[in-house]
């Protein structure tokens, strides 16, 4: 089985690698990715264990985004795509209490934030750039995710255009399977994005403790992950990192995917040439540096249903080539327990031709999704 580490290797590599392309001159530049304790965060919750105070939003409650002087330029255009400019770092921005769940109508807007606005307790986790923390907004007492990111780290790394695209991307979709920004603020050390709060963690934890799931679980997590990626596709961004990892788990068997530190905005569809993404779940066209485009992300979910309903990825070998060499002619075998509606949805997924692959469309009508879907 394939441990973490290697899992984030090649994201590693392509950071270097983007760091690289950004045309980096720094110096200060190493191969360290640790972050260093964030001086002003206190854990003060003294074990303290919070109640969440809010309900998780309901399916109608899509917010569009405001105009607040405050948000950076990504704009919204008639047709309800996201639009990337060019940018400097945001500064903080909010979503207007106008366009928010009624649950939680009349707690916002986070205007103005600061880091003594909230309460801060339990570590979430670690992420390359910063630590995330569970974390109460004094004023509202909405329960939130505050991921923490150290501002030297990021301009040492020289990865301020893909923290940038990050948050534009994130802060500007809203749909019920993609985790939500919900402000971000700054002050002299760190940069804050407070996110909606997954109780569950990481789908990857999950499968590793549990082993493969029978198909009603795997086949409702495939359905959501679909619609997320549909409506991330209709607004012309693709994810490129849709692994377990980048998936939380909330309520109900509702799961969300993060991180969008690789996610594009390709308006023009254009195709594109950078390497991301994490090795088990790299399409035969980007391991061989061909150009690509959303399909990138279709194969993806053909790895992540095998990883789901078989508990490892379908490709992993021990070495990174032997990888290669069987992603490069999608080298399949299936475990005898696995469904053939499983295994026909995972076979048309993980086409060699990316414009043979399934569409996203003919995932969610497939018949392994909808003989599962009356038992989710
Ligand atoms: N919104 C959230 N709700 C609950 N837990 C979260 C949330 N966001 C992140 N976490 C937890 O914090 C951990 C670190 O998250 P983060 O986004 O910083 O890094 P990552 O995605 O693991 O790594 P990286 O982006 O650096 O590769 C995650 O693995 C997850 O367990």
């Amino acid at each position: 089985m394939m441990d973490s580490n290697r899992r984030q290797s090649l994201k590693q590599r392509n950071l270097l690698l983007s760091m690289r392309l950004n045309n980096n001159n720094n110096n200060n530049n190493n191969n360290t990715t640790k972050v260093k304790n964030i001086s002003g965060v206190k854990n003060n919750s003294n074990g303290k264990v919070w109640r969440l105070s809010y309900s998780p939003r309901g399916k109608n409650n899509h917010h569009s985004h405001g105009t607040s002087s405050k948000i950076p330029s990504p704009v919204r255009n008639s047709a309800n795509a996201t639009t990337i400019a060019t940018t400097t770092v945001a500064t903080t921005g909010s979503i207007p209490a106008s366009s928010t769940s009624s649950q939680i109508k009349g707690r916002f807007p986070m205007v103005d934030l600061k880091l003594n606005d909230f309460e801060i307790g339990r570590k979430l986790g670690k992420g390359k750039f910063g630590k995330v923390y569970c974390v109460r907004h004094k004023p509202s007492g909405l329960i939130c995710a505050l991921k923490v990111m150290n501002k030297m780290e990021i301009v040492n790394f020289n990865v301020q255009k893909q923290f940038k695209r990050e948050i534009d991307i994130q802060y500007h979709l809203n749909h019920k399977n993609l985790t939500k920004l919900y402000a971000f603020f700054h002050d002299s050390k760190n940069v804050y994005l407070v996110m909606e709060y997954l109780i569950g963690g990481e789908l990857y934890k999950l499968l590793k403790k549990n082993g493969p799931m029978n198909d009603i679980t795997a086949s409702n997590y495939v359905y959501q992950m679909t619609d997320a990626l549909n409506y991330m596709h209709k607004r012309k961004i693709i994810h490129r990192d849709l692994k377990p990892e980048n998936i939380l788990i909330g309520f109900n068997n509702q799961i969300k995917l993060t991180d969008f530190g690789w996610s594009i905005y390709n308006p023009n569809n254009q195709k594109r040439k950078t390497l991301c993404g994490t090795i088990d779940y790299l399409s035969p066209e980007l391991i061989s540096s061909r150009e690509y485009d959303e399909n990138v992300d279709v194969w993806a979910l053909g790895i992540l249903t095998y990883e789901l309903v078989v508990g490892a990825p379908p490709f992993e070998e021990d070495t990174k080539e032997q990888t290669y060499k069987r992603i490069a002619k999608s080298d399949l075998k299936f475990p005898p327990n696995v469904s053939s509606e499983a295994r026909d949805l995972i076979t048309n997924l993980l086409k060699v031709v990316p414009s043979e692959r399934f569409n996203l469309q003919q995932v969610m009508n497939h018949p392994w999704i909808e003989k599962n879907k009356p038992f989710w």
